[in-house]
């Protein structure tokens, strides 16, 4: 299809659309035309809804359904789509199909508000109207013939609306008077499809005169327009008009006219349509029969009359039903919706539930893991802690060696050792020289230095399996295990050697300290540390005594005379 002809056909589409209802024969050449056009999808269904439209104008059930429906369901443009649903209303309405009309009808009010298009939202209004009058709901067809005269189109008048709106009041009885404004209603209706509806409101206009006794105004503003009403060949309209006639003259007493007009409308009127006009024909020619007494035919127009009369009332009484039927059905899927959407909600909170108790659940593990992580990292903390007071416990402040405890407990730990492997063991005890000079000339921080010092120099020169302590003031031991009295001696003038070539400080070069030694040994002693001390406290002493600065081997007879460490060593 190239554009050219997509213009072609829209312009050729267009011009039906306008036309028709008012110019049949130029309509049917336009349908014509398209019809032997290739066109677009959304062209083919504005085709069909056209010969829809056409097949309902000419009362024609069966060709015009399925080219509605398949729009009314198929087409993609909604309102396309709105257009044909109106008219199929219309359509099934004709085919007396009352439960499918309702069932569209209620369709076309679900897509209304979403219609923009004035025109095609004013043609669903028109349907809309006329079926809900139809089904006995003339409150419904009231308010939507008075939407139609509120909000009419472009070019279009009060004149489709007050049709609608006059046929919903006679057929509810609510007709108390004919207001100017069906007069005014009928002269605005200029538009070439307007006719059909002027011609509608005049009928009506003369069934309120028939009703109110006023026989002779219907006459006259029937005959007025029935020729021009001939003209549209609206088959249905010129029926009823014939009928209100046929009242009409037989109110007045006119039989022969009364039966004439009887005879026409059911002579155009569509044989088998169970119409108020047919069932006024029928009545109107017992009633002259009668009065002319002409009791067999009388007789038979009666039957025929009782027959058209419970068509009629039947097909009312058909529409009445259907409309509550689907008004029911409508309903119960309503709320079986509503009943899904509950569940549907139920559901969804349901599964929210659950998500959130996941989330919950996972919150929890989270807390316990960074509660159970707290723990862990306290407990570690708090063994470091352990450990380094431990440690610090063990130790001594100023040089960091063992402290006393310490010293007693590894030494002690050494010599059991010792005793059971049977390897001897020597103890050094040693203590600086005049330490108290050091520190009352050149100050206690000195002195401190001077320990620090020492303590360096002999760990340098000590083993690794060697126990070295600090039992107190300026007085250290070392526990030399696998060891026998000449090693010692020699370790012992070793640490001697070192402490007195020495510095005691680096701040005063020349101050030099020197310390003085005492030996024990487990072939004298035993492996009791404690006689070891005595022993090698002992022989300190004698150090001393010789002049200090030397080392002095122990022996056990020392043990009474030892002033040094005796009452500690003891306590
Ligand atoms: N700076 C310092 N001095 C200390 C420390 N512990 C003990 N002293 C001092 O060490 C001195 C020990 O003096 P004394 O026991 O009289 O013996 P000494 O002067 O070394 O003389 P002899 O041992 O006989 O050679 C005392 O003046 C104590 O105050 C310490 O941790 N730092």
């Amino acid at each position: 299809t190239t554009s050219g002809d997509d213009d072609g056909a829209y312009a050729v589409l267009s011009e039906a659309d306008v036309v028709k209802g008012f110019d049949d024969v130029r309509f049917e050449r336009l349908i014509r035309d398209a019809q032997a056009m290739s066109l677009s999808p959304h062209d083919r269904a504005w085709l069909d809804f056209m010969r829809g439209w056409r097949a309902t104008w000419e009362g024609n059930y069966e060709t015009g359904r399925p080219l509605l429906e398949s729009v009314a369901d198929g087409a993609a443009d909604p309102v396309l789509r709105f257009r044909a649903t109106a008219t199929l209303i219309n359509l099934l309405g004709v085919g007396h199909r009352y439960e499918q009309a309702y069932l569209r009808l209620a369709r076309l009010q679900e897509m209304m508000p979403s219609i923009r298009d004035r025109r095609a939202r004013f043609a669903g209004q028109a349907e809309a109207s006329q079926l809900l009058s139809s089904a006995g709901q003339f409150d419904q067809a009231e308010s939507y013939a008075l939407d139609m005269m509120r909000d009419p189109p472009p070019g279009e008048t009060l004149c489709k609306g007050a049709q609608h709106l006059l046929r919903a009041r006679r057929e509810n009885g609510h007709l108390d008077a004919l207001e100017s404004l069906y007069q005014t209603s009928i002269a605005s209706c200029t538009r070439p499809d307007d006719a059909v509806f002027a011609q509608t409101m005049h009928a009506d206009m003369a069934a309120f005169y028939i009703a109110r006794g006023r026989p002779a105004e219907a006459v006259t503003l029937l005959t007025a327009n029935l020729q021009a009403l001939s003209a549209l060949k609206y088959a249905i309209l010129t029926s009823e008009f014939e009928g209100l006639l046929a009242r009409a003259y037989l109110n007045l007493g006119d039989l022969a006219h009364a039966r004439r007009s009887a005879l026409a409308a059911l002579a155009v009127g569509v044989p088998g349509e169970f119409t108020d006009a047919r069932r006024a024909a029928f009545e109107v020619l017992y009633k002259v029969e009668q009065r002319l007494n002409h009791s067999d035919a009388a007789l038979a127009y009666h039957e025929q009359f009782m027959a058209a009369d419970k068509a009629y009332l039947d097909d009312i009484s058909a529409r009445s039903l259907a409309f509550q039927v689907v008004d029911q059905q409508l309903r119960a899927r309503k709320t079986e919706v509503e009943a899904l959407n509950r569940q549907n909600e139920i559901l969804r909170l349901t599964g929210a539930l659950a998500n959130k108790e996941v989330e919950t659940g996972r919150l929890y593990i989270f807390v316990l893991l960074v509660c159970l992580a707290l723990i862990v990292w306290i407990v570690l903390w708090l063994r470091r802690s352990q450990l380094r007071f431990m440690k610090l416990a063990r130790r001594d402040g100023l040089t960091g060696i063992c402290n006393r405890e310490h010293f007693v407990e590894q030494a002690g730990r050494v010599l059991a050792y010792g005793a059971r492997s049977d390897r001897g063991a020597c103890l050094i005890l040693f203590d600086l020289d005049h330490f108290k000079a050091v520190n009352d000339t050149y100050g206690h921080a000195v002195g401190d230095e001077t320990l620090k010092r020492a303590v360096d120099v002999c760990g340098r020169a000590l083993h690794a399996c060697d126990v070295f302590g600090r039992l107190g003031g300026e007085e250290f031991a070392v526990l030399l295990p696998d060891c026998n009295p000449a090693q010692a001696r020699a370790r012992a003038e070793q640490l001697r050697l070192s402490i007195a070539a020495t510095a005691a400080t680096p701040s005063i070069p020349h101050l030099h300290v020197t310390a003085s030694f005492g030996v024990a040994s487990t072939l004298q002693c035993g492996f009791e540390l404690h006689r070891l001390l005595v022993v090698a406290d002992a022989a300190l002493y004698r150090a001393k005594r010789a002049g200090r600065n030397c080392v002095t081997l122990g022996d056990t007879a020392d043990i009474p005379d030892s002033p040094y460490l005796m009452g500690e060593i003891r306590g």
